[in-house]
């Protein structure tokens, strides 16, 4: 037999497999299609996804917030929590997911290779929660924001522990005016107290949110206080998740009971900067946003060159020196990562 026949037999192998394989997903799709055709499921309904698990999904009916255990559709794939979605249900309660609505927007993790993989969806606001103790080390405010920037979620700042800061704010009082002025959302919150949390209550009201910060700052104490009972921050999880290891590792979406939804997994809660380049890092800077383009040459990196817009705004006072020391700072640590 020669090389040439041999590569050739070889070829009609593979493409063999690939036509039985395609066959098999064309029955499912079959065999789906055809359950749904007998009635066997009810009418096409609005849900969100809740919980999943590989292609489970737990969905929660947006009409009358029922939980539902939920499979995909053969030819659907990459949910989310968060996503909303076209659903039906079969007669045992559980459902089919038949379609994935648009998305507003997407929140990424590298996982364990650096891939970037979609945890969330339809997020509402990147709550970035810091404290008076641990005192948050200097860019480290402006880090967060611009991550939060570079995904179209707005972020808001939470400043907790606010029972430990010194009479007249100190020195975080003094920080936070400065990006309250830059038109950032600004809430002051103690988890010591339920009078503590009023005007976080009033920010989670109407919105999806997540909470994202460092180690300590009381993002625990935080939602522990605002999902005040345990049964339903776990509500949420059904028999087989229950047992296993998805608990700690997927994101989940939870109804608050003042009103509002929380997405929030471990995962979400260590969201940072790893995966930002230089232009994210530059236009992640608000108050940069208008200068930009109206620098002398079109490739300016906004270092010493003449005639550079951010350069002027500085001299001016338009932009602050902390905050222009701290674009340098993580534009430095980027290049060491
Ligand atoms: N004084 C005071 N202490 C607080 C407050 N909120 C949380 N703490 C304390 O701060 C410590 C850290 O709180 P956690 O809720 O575990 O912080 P976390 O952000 O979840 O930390 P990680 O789980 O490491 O990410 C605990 O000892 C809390 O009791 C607050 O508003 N005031
Ligand atoms: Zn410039």
């Amino acid at each position: 037999m020669s090389k040439r026949k041999l590569s050739r037999q070889q070829r009609w192998r593979i493409e063999k497999i690939q036509a039985e394989r395609a066959a098999r997903a064309d029955k499912q799709s079959a065999r789906e299609a055809e359950a749904l055709q007998a009635g066997e499921h009810g009418p096409e309904v609005p849900g969100r996804v809740i919980a999943h698990f590989g292609r489970t999904l737990d969905v929660r009916a947006e009409d009358d917030a029922t939980l539902h255990r939920c499979h995909l559709r053969a030819n659907l794939d990459g949910l989310v929590t968060g996503d909303r979605v076209i659903w039906r249900q079969a007669q045992d309660g559980s459902g089919v997911i038949v379609a994935r609505d648009f998305r507003d927007n997407v929140l990424e993790r590298p996982d364990p290779r650096g891939q970037l993989k979609p945890v969330a969806a339809n997020i509402d606001q990147i709550l970035i929660v810091f404290a008076v103790e641990p005192a948050p080390f200097a860019n480290l405010i402006d880090r967060y924001l611009v991550a939060a920037e570079a995904t179209g979620i707005t972020p808001v700042l939470v400043l907790n522990k606010i029972d430990l800061l010194p009479d007249g704010g100190g020195k975080l009082g003094e920080l936070l005016t400065r990006y309250e002025a830059l038109g950032y959302a600004v809430i002051r919150a103690t988890a010591q107290s339920e009078q503590g949390l009023e005007a976080l209550h009033a920010r989670l009201q109407g919105r999806t949110s997540v909470f994202v910060g460092q180690s300590g700052v009381g993002k625990s104490s935080l939602i522990d206080r605002l999902l005040p009972d345990e049964a339903l921050r776990i509500g949420a999880l059904s028999e087989d998740s229950r047992k296993g290891t998805h608990t700690t590792t997927t994101a989940r979406l939870y109804g608050l009971p003042g009103g509002g939804e929380l997405i929030d997994s471990p995962g979400i809660r260590e969201f940072g900067l790893a995966h930002l380049d230089e232009q994210q890092v530059t236009e992640g800077f608000v108050e940069f946003r208008d200068l930009l383009g109206h620098c002398r040459f079109r490739d300016c990196r906004h270092r010493d060159e003449p005639g550079c817009a951010l350069l002027a705004a500085l001299d001016r006072g338009d932009v602050s020196r902390e905050r222009f020391t701290s674009y340098r700072r993580i534009l430095e640590s980027l290049k060491q990562a």
